[in-house]
């Protein structure tokens, strides 16, 4: 799931169960593990929900399509309206696509992989100098131990704005000042590429619906919560039985990922778990709750969970972009018609975040902001709003 500065909620008046205090950090799933307060048996997944397939068994090649984003923005308009179409076509039916032609070289994001390896290796109790207050801003050692699948990585979270990660960075190495500057620099860079890329498909994908190209990318105003986080899964001895992060959606609206060539991204298509095959030239794009609800269900928030393996530690970095959380969201009118009558609810972001982590990252969470069937039927153009 993607990192947010949300909070975990005392009571919870919607029948979630038993959750954290909010003023309390939950103890972490790797912290925990560490502390050997708990041990493998407590991450073990039961029955039907346990890993099928290993982490490096893939799709065939070429099943999931590959967007070239040059010609995205290129004048050549044939093969910008053909690479659309295409995209479309792929949020519609996978919710994933690669991109390739980015412009983003390999030693970028190989540097930045490799500093941020650095961060893991570090004792863990550098690494909780930075422990992130409940899924928000800094080390975050897995899933709370409360939960019942619980997840076998560890994360750093990063809020996108240069003194958020500089603030991180610096605590973690204050006593290396050249290389915390240059890692600062190195992660505001590469997160503001994403950034780029991010809207550059956001408006592509808004102008294949039929909507000004701008109707949602305005909507990152500075309440959007764009962010980013590096994961490490460590390698582990029961891969057939344990999770890296379990089925779920993201909940922004989407998230561009670079993975190490170790593989384990597996996504749900048409019912069944396909492994996403790592190549370090293209970056995976996935489409999260946020788009799905406010296209009106036309684009696809796919699930997708982390297989793990017993001998090699994996990374991956990805940037989860958004838009408000405090607006309330609505699906634009031109999106809803006789046939497709209204689908979900007006939202917000921070609303929606919350029901997630209450929830324990579901991979349905969008039902959550479903219209009552009989509102859906009353529905027309006429009576929805943006
Ligand atoms: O590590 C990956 O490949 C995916 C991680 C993920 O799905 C997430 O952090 O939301
Ligand atoms: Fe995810």
């Amino acid at each position: 799931m993607g990192s947010s500065e949300l909070l975990i909620h005392g009571q919870d008046n919607r029948g979630g169960g038993e959750v954290e205090k909010k003023s309390e950090i939950p103890l972490y799933t790797m912290q925990a593990l560490w502390d050997g307060k708990i041990s493998l048996k407590d991450f073990e997944v039961v029955g039907m929900d346990k890993p099928i397939i290993p982490h490096d068994v893939f799709e065939p090649d070429e099943a999931l399509p590959v967007i070239d984003v040059e010609a995205l923005l290129g004048a050549d308009n044939e093969a910008r309206l053909e690479n659309m179409v295409r995209m479309l076509e792929a949020a519609k039916t996978w919710g994933f696509f690669k991109i390739r032609n980015h412009g983003v070289s390999l030693e970028v994001v190989k540097k930045v992989e490799a500093n941020v390896k650095k961060f893991f290796a570090l004792p863990m109790e550098k690494k909780l100098l930075v422990k992130a207050n409940n899924f928000s801003f800094g080390y975050v050692g897995g899933s709370p131990v409360s939960w019942k699948y619980k997840w076998w990585l560890e994360g750093l979270h990063m809020k996108v704005q240069d003194e958020a990660i500089k603030n991180i960075v610096d605590l973690v190495w204050s006593d290396d000042e050249e290389f915390s500057t240059e890692f600062t620099a190195d992660l505001t860079n590469y997160f503001a590429i994403m950034r780029d890329l991010s809207r550059l498909i956001v408006e592509c994908l808004t102008e294949g619906l039929g909507l000004p190209r701008d109707t949602y990318t305005k909507l990152e105003t500075p309440n959007a919560i764009c962010n980013a986080r590096v994961n490490h899964y460590p390698a582990c001895p029961d891969p057939s039985s344990v999770f890296g992060i379990p089925g779920h959606t993201d909940p922004q609206m989407l998230s561009i990922l670079y993975q190490d060539d170790v593989g384990g991204l597996q996504v749900l298509k048409d019912g069944k778990w396909i492994g996403i095959r790592p190549d370090d030239s293209t970056f995976v794009v996935n489409l999260g709750d946020t788009f799905q609800v406010i296209s009106n269900g036309i684009l696809h928030s796919a699930a997708h969970r982390v297989a793990v393996n017993t001998t090699r530690s994996r990374y991956a970095t990805i940037y989860f972009y958004g838009i408000d959380n405090e607006i309330p969201l609505f699906i634009p009118p031109q999106l809803v018609t006789k046939e497709r009558p209204l689908k979900y609810r007006p939202f917000t972001v921070n609303e929606y975040r919350e029901h997630l982590v209450i929830k324990q990252v579901p991979m349905d969470g969008v039902k959550y902001l479903e219209m009552e069937p009989e509102i859906q039927d009353a529905a027309s153009p006429s009576n929805s709003s943006q």
